[in-house]
């Protein structure tokens, strides 16, 4: 694609007078990856501001030009008012609007995001559709690792191109995990959406949200417009109003077609029955039940056969790092995502069924994430668990001595103590557990990383359990 940066400007609706014209053929929105015909979005961060490199850049030819945040006076740059949050609509324009050529199906809710975006992946692969996934374990193509992502649900630029390359590769669904900052800052927009399903609001996050009506208003954006297909979990958000028309509820408690029955969630897996058809998996948890319940009430709404869903759905295989089983010599343990309030109690009550002895609980808590879920977490591990041993969870920046202590702050002292290096808390809940008893280690999951304010190093909780 060449273009003309006038046709650019046009189509946002800025006069661009006697401004310099010029032609790219490509949108870069990282100094890392750029060439001479890029157009560059310069958007300043935490850490790096573009700003102070675009006349070195443009003058050794490096990029054709860029959109910036401010005015410098340099050729080829212009500045255009409130970029970061017109990044959707220009990545939307230099792809060629992809989303309207695709099934973008987003998936939001405080857990069970990524499960429900691969359970959706695993049925629609099943049901003979090419499939993509964008979310926190990275993108898959037709069931197969493509590739890495920093965010939950990457920037807009990015994320258009990511549709732009699914288009030309003829991927008919796109199961896309949108958080709920991506829908704060815009990341999403300009995306048509197929359909949304909400799986629950409960406390995370409120570092950036403040409160949970701000949460929920953040997350109900994704229903603003309704897409064709609108679903939500009646009874797993707290709505402040019902829901307008056009958005059809699921779960046990749900009016209407979706409404589940027969709810059953124990040692043989989940089974329920919804739309006059059984449904089983042997898939476990309450919150795999939810996410399931939502895969199949969109896929019905979708048009699939209800009966071929339910073979789908019966061969459902667990997700990396979600109630994933780890066995070393005679010792399991369980390692799960679980990382809010919510996750970590489901989790244990689960672990509890699954357990004749003691449950001991390995978790910690990220830096520069929500404090407020700390204590709410200590407090739930100490009532669930038998045992707990506090440990890092990527401190990043923060202190990790003054992250422990807000968790241990209300957890019973007589059962519970303090590790900061992870492997060598999940060395201690390993020698401690006895053959009846559980090991539980929560709150990295699939994670291959454990990041401190200075380095990050590779580490496994999967990999640390197996080792010697
Ligand atoms: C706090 C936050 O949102 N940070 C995001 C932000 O990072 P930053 O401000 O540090 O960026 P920066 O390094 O200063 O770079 C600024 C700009 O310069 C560019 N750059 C940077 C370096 C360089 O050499 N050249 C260059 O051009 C960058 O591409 C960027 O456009 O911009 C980065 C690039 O887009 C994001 O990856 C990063 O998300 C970080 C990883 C993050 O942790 N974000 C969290 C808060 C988040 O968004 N989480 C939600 C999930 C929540 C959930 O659990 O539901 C998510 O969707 O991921
Ligand atoms: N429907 C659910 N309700 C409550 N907890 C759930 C649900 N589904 C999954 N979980 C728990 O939350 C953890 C994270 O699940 P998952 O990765 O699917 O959520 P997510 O929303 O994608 O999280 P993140 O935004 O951090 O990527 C799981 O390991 C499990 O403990
Ligand atoms: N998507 C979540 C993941 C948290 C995982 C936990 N291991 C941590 O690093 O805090 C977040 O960014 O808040």
């Amino acid at each position: 694609m060449s273009r003309y940066l006038y046709e650019l400007l046009d189509s946002m609706g800025i006069d661009h007078g006697e401004s310099e014209n010029f032609t790219f053929n490509r949108l870069a929105w990282d100094t890392r990856d750029i060439d001479s015909q890029s157009l560059l979005l310069a958007i300043a961060g935490a850490h790096f501001d573009p700003h102070a490199h675009l006349e070195s850049l443009i003058d050794q030819g490096r990029i054709a030009g860029a959109l910036c945040q401010r005015p410098l006076g340099v050729p080829r740059t212009i500045p255009i008012a409130h970029l970061e949050a017109r990044e959707g609509e220009i990545a939307s324009w230099a792809y060629d609007n992809p989303s309207a050529h695709l099934k973008v199906v987003g998936v939001t809710g405080t857990n069970g995001k990524s499960s429900t975006v691969r359970f959706l992946e695993q049925v629609y692969l099943s049901l003979g559709y090419r499939t993509a996934t964008i979310g926190t374990l990275g993108c898959t193509r037709n069931g197969e690792p493509w590739l890495p992502l920093a965010n939950t649900t990457p920037r807009a630029a990015q994320l258009q191109h990511i549709l732009a390359c699914c288009r030309q590769q003829k991927i008919q669904y796109v199961f896309l995990e949108v958080s709920s900052h991506a829908l704060a800052l815009g990341r999403v927009e300009h995306i048509t959406f197929h359909a949304a399903i909400f799986t629950n609001l409960t406390p995370d996050h409120l570092d950036f949200h403040n409160t949970m009506s701000d949460y929920l208003h953040a997350k109900m954006k994704l229903f603003d417009p309704a897409p064709p297909i609108a679903l939500l979990h009646r009874q797993r958000i707290p709505l402040e109003q019902e829901p307008k028309a056009g958005i059809v509820s699921f779960g046990s408690q749900a009016t209407g077609p979706f409404q589940a029955s027969d709810e059953e969630v124990d040692q043989k897996g989940i089974s329920f029955r919804m739309a006059k058809q059984q449904f089983h998996s042997s898939l476990r948890g309450r919150g795999n039940l939810e996410n399931i319940q939502g895969v199949v009430a969109f896929a019905l709404l979708d048009g699939q056969n209800s009966q071929q869903v339910s073979a789908a759905v019966a061969q459902l295989q667990p997700i990396d790092g979600r109630l994933m089983p780890v066995v070393s010599r005679d010792k399991l343990a369980i390692v799960d995502y679980a990382h809010t309030p919510d996750a970590l109690q489901q989790l244990l009550t689960s672990a509890r069924e699954m357990c004749q002895g003691r449950l001991i609980l390995v978790f910690g808590c990220g830096g520069e994430r929500d404090q407020s879920k700390r204590p709410v977490m200590g407090e739930i591990a100490s009532q669930l668990a038998d045992m707990c041993i506090v440990t890092d969870d990527n401190p990043r920046s923060e202190d990790p001595g003054t992250i422990a202590s807000q968790i241990l702050a209300t957890m019973d002292p007589t059962k519970s103590h303090l590790i900061h290096d992870r492997h060598q808390a999940i060395s201690e809940a390993r020698q401690l557990a006895g053959p009846e008893d559980l090991v539980i280690i929560a709150g990295k999951g699939h994670e291959k990383t454990q990041t401190y304010s200075d380095r990050t190093i590779l580490f496994s909780d999967k990999d640390s359990f197996q080792s010697e």
